[in-house]
């Protein structure tokens, strides 16, 4: 059989990604259907040609403008132009006003007739991205009070703590145990248990919003708190108004959902990290808040290094 440049063109047609072909100095001499349909959704007139059109140039434009997607895409082209490169692919969000998008540019080099061409193909990945986005943030979230569990925070802490050491900049880390929970539960029954840990897990969130802050649930009634660039006199008084919302807990509302006042007992070291062993801050934060329940529990007992 002998394949024509019309039959080509159908199978070209009939894929999905949006495909664009352009010269060695990466202006567009062929697009498919899908790449024209893209651009239509997304306000280009349908008469518009592309031929001629520079792929370049609008990823130049917004390296310009700082966006790290387009410079990681410069780079690659200008790997693929020299010849260093036969084949480049990048991930990069899209976003539209009506939807998050993102999208896989492949670009694949090829040489016809002493021609350098490059096949650029975008394959709309939204769909596997979201998913990837919803297992990540289910794996470090508390299934209960629904802020970050323990592999969040240490994951945080990895991060953080050495960014503090590196820059010299203080952090506080907090351990927070409600006390005598065992007798919520025994009293008040598990639903009540669990409707206080939920509202201390409110309280903490309200007081790590930066995102230099954590909050996580480590295990059953015991929480932990991480603030950067706070000092040692600001992160006591944040304890100690947590502490006063804490013991509002369960004491509002209909009697028969009163299970309050709740105390806590609460450990926090502030200090310079001296190395991004992270792991001693907090065990001095535990061995803090041990202190705590054993003078007589609902206290701060902090810190500064
Ligand atoms: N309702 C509820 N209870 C939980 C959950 N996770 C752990 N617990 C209970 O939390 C209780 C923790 O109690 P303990 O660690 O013994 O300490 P405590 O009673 O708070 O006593 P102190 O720490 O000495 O003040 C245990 O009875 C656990 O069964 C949960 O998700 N929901």
């Amino acid at each position: 059989m002998d394949i024509s440049i019309g039959f080509l063109k159908q199978i070209i047609d009939t894929v999905n990604n949006n495909i664009a072909v352009t010269d060695r100095l990466f202006n567009i001499v062929f697009v498919n259907q899908a790449w024209v349909k893209f651009g239509v959704e997304n306000g280009v007139s349908p008469q518009f040609s592309w031929i001629g059109e520079s792929y370049f140039s609008p990823c130049l434009a917004s390296t310009r403008e700082g966006d790290e997607y387009g410079s990681l895409a410069v780079a690659g082209f200008r790997q693929l132009q020299c010849g260093e490169l036969d084949h480049f692919q990048l991930e990069y969000p899209c976003h539209s006003p009506a939807e998050d998008r993102w999208f896989l540019v492949e670009v694949t080099r090829f040489v016809l007739s002493g021609e350098t061409f490059f096949v650029i193909s975008h394959m709309n990945i939204t769909q596997r991205v979201k998913l990837e986005q919803d297992a990540f943030a289910q794996a470090n979230k508390d299934g209960l009070t629904e802020i970050g569990n323990r592999k969040a925070f240490n994951d945080f802490m990895n991060a953080e703590v050495r960014r503090c050491h590196r820059y010299c900049t203080p952090m506080s880390v907090m351990i927070l145990d409600v006390d005598n929970f065992k007798a919520i539960n025994d009293s008040f029954g598990h639903q009540a248990g669990d409707d206080c840990l939920k509202g201390v897990a409110r309280i903490l969130s309200e007081y790590t919003e930066r995102a230099s802050d954590i909050c996580a649930r480590y295990g059953g009634d015991e929480f932990v708190v991480a603030w950067s660039y706070v000092c040692h006199d600001q992160a006591e008084e944040l304890a100690n108004k947590i502490l006063q919302q804490v013991n509002q807990l369960g004491t509002q509302g209909k009697a028969d959902k009163r299970y309050g006042p709740v105390s806590a007992s609460i450990g926090m070291i502030t200090t310079v990290p001296d190395c991004d062993n992270w792991q001693r801050l907090l065990s001095k934060a535990d061995s803090l808040m041990y202190q705590a329940k054993h003078r007589g529990k609902n206290r701060v007992m902090a810190m500064g290094l």
